[in-house]
C-alpha cells in the first residue's frame, strides 16, 4: 500500500524535528569554537575549513540530494553558525539588489551584516579601514573581460584575496511599465550596457544609454520615471517594485562574472590548504626580449598549471606591464613553493595577491 499524503507529511515532520535538534547541537559546538577563537584571538571565518566541510559531504553524499544542493544547504548552515560566533561585516558594490550582493550571499551565506558601498573603490576603502571585515569585488566577466578598476586597486592597497565565487549573470530590462514600448532612456552600469549592446541595438536602437554607478542604482532611478528602463537582476526588480519588460537580454547566454573576496591580512592571513586551491600573483618583468616567456619556465619545470594570465599597463609611459597570474595549488605543496621561488627570482616586482580555495 503506498503511503498517503498525511503519512508522508508526518514522516517529514518527524525528520524535521530530528534535523532541528541536530542543527542546534551543531550550532552549540560552533558557539564553543567561537569561545576558543575569541580566547586565542584567531579569525572566525575559515574558508578552507568551510570548503573541506562541503567537499567532504559532497563526497559522502549518496543522494537523492544533488551535490549543488549540499553546497547551498551547508553554506547557509555554516553561515548561521559563523554568525553565532560573530556576525561578519561584508562590503559589496551596492545598493541592495546588485549582483555583487548576490555574490556576497553565495559566498558567505545570508547570515552576514551587509555593507552596500557606492563604488568598487569604496568597497576597498571600507575593507581597508575595518568598517567591513571582508569585501566582495568583481574581477572578471566572461563577455567583457577584466574589471580594470579592481585589478588596479589590488596593486595599490594592502588587501589580499581569501576566496572567490562566480555568478551566472542574467540581465533583464526593468521598468514601471510591463512592455518595452516608449523607453527613452536605458540606465545601467557601463559593464551591463556593454554586455547587452547587441540586444539594445536590435530592440531599443533609439533609446539613450546612460551609465550609472550600479545596475541597482539604475533600477532605483527607473522606478521614478515611466519612460526610463534599467538593466538589472530579478532581485533588483523585486527590490524596487519594477516589472521585467524583457528577460535575459545579455548577448552571451553563459555570461558569468567572477568575484574576489578580499580582506586585510591581519583579519585573515592566507587560508590553509583545502585540497583544491589557487594562488593569485601580480608580477612585472624587466623590459627585455623573452622576459615574459621566461616566466612560464618555472611553472613548466615544476608541473604547476596556470589558469589565468592578464596584463595591465604599469602607467610608466615605457610600455611596461603588470601581469596578473593565477596558479593551481597551494604554497604548502613543495612543487608550488619551488615554482614560486624560481618565478620570484625572475621578477622586477612580485606580490602574492592571495592563496585561497577554488570557488564555484
Ligand atoms: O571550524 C571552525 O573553525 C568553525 O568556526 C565552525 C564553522 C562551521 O560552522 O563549520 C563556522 C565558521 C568557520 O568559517 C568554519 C567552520
Amino acid at each position: 500500500m503506498p503511503k498517503t499524503l498525511t503519512e508522508l507529511r508526518h514522516g517529514i515532520d518527524q525528520v524535521d524535528r530530528e534535523l532541528l535538534e541536530l542543527l542546534n547541537r551543531r550550532a552549540a559546538l560552533a558557539n564553543e569554537v567561537g569561545e576558543l577563537k575569541r580566547a586565542e584571538g584567531s579569525p572566525v571565518f575559515r574558508p578552507e575549513r568551510e570548503a573541506q566541510v562541503i567537499n567532504g559531504l559532497q563526497g559522502a553524499n549518496t543522494g537523492p540530494l544533488r551535490e549543488d544542493n549540499i553546497a547551498h544547504i551547508w553554506r547557509e548552515i555554516m553561515s548561521a553558525c559563523r554568525a553565532l560566533e560573530a556576525p561578519q561585516r561584508v562590503a559589496f558594490l551596492g545598493p541592495y539588489g546588485t549582483f555583487s550582493e548576490q555574490a556576497a550571499i553565495q559566498f558567505f551565506g545570508s547570515s552576514i551584516e551587509k555593507i552596500p558601498s557606492v563604488s568598487i573603490d569604496e568597497v576597498f576603502r571600507a575593507t581597508a579601514a575595518g568598517t567591513a571585515e571582508y569585501g566582495v569585488v568583481p574581477v572578471e566577466n566572461s563577455t567583457e573581460g577584466v574589471i580594470a578598476r579592481s585589478l588596479d586597486l589590488f596593486l595599490a592597497t594592502p588587501l589580499h584575496i581569501v576566496g572567490e565565487t562566480s555568478l551566472l549573470v542574467r540581465h533583464n530590462l526593468l521598468r514601471k511599465e510591463k512592455t518595452m514600448e516608449g523607453v527613452e532612456v536605458v540606465l545601467a552600469h557601463p559593464q551591463a550596457l556593454a554586455q547587452c549592446q547587441g540586444w539594445l541595438n536590435e530592440h531599443l536602437p533609439e533609446a539613450e544609454r546612460r551609465a550609472v554607478s550600479s545596475n541597482a542604482e539604475g533600477a532605483r532611478l527607473a522606478a521614478t520615471h515611466p519612460q526610463w528602463a534599467a538593466i538589472a537582476s530579478e532581485r533588483a526588480a523585486t527590490e524596487f517594485g519594477l516589472h521585467i519588460a524583457a528577460h535575459a537580454i545579455q548577448d552571451d547566454a553563459f555570461n558569468r562574472t567572477r568575484f574576489a573576496v578580499i580582506c586585510l591580512p591581519q583579519t585573515l592571513s592566507a587560508p590553509e590548504a583545502s585540497g583544491k586551491d589557487c594562488v593569485s600573483l601580480i608580477v612585472s618583468v624587466p623590459n627585455r626580449p623573452g622576459a615574459v616567456h621566461d616566466l612560464l619556465v618555472p611553472l613548466k619545470n615544476h608541473g604547476v598549471s596556470m589558469t589565468r594570465f592578464e596584463s595591465r599597463p604599469a602607467r610608466s609611459g615605457q610600455w611596461e606591464y603588470f601581469f596578473y597570474i593565477d596558479l593551481q595549488g597551494h604554497p604548502a605543496q613543495p612543487h608550488v613553493a619551488a615554482a614560486l621561488k624560481d618565478l620570484q627570482a625572475l621578477c622586477a616586482f612580485y606580490k602574492v595577491l592571495g592563496t585561497y580555495p577554488v570557488g564555484e
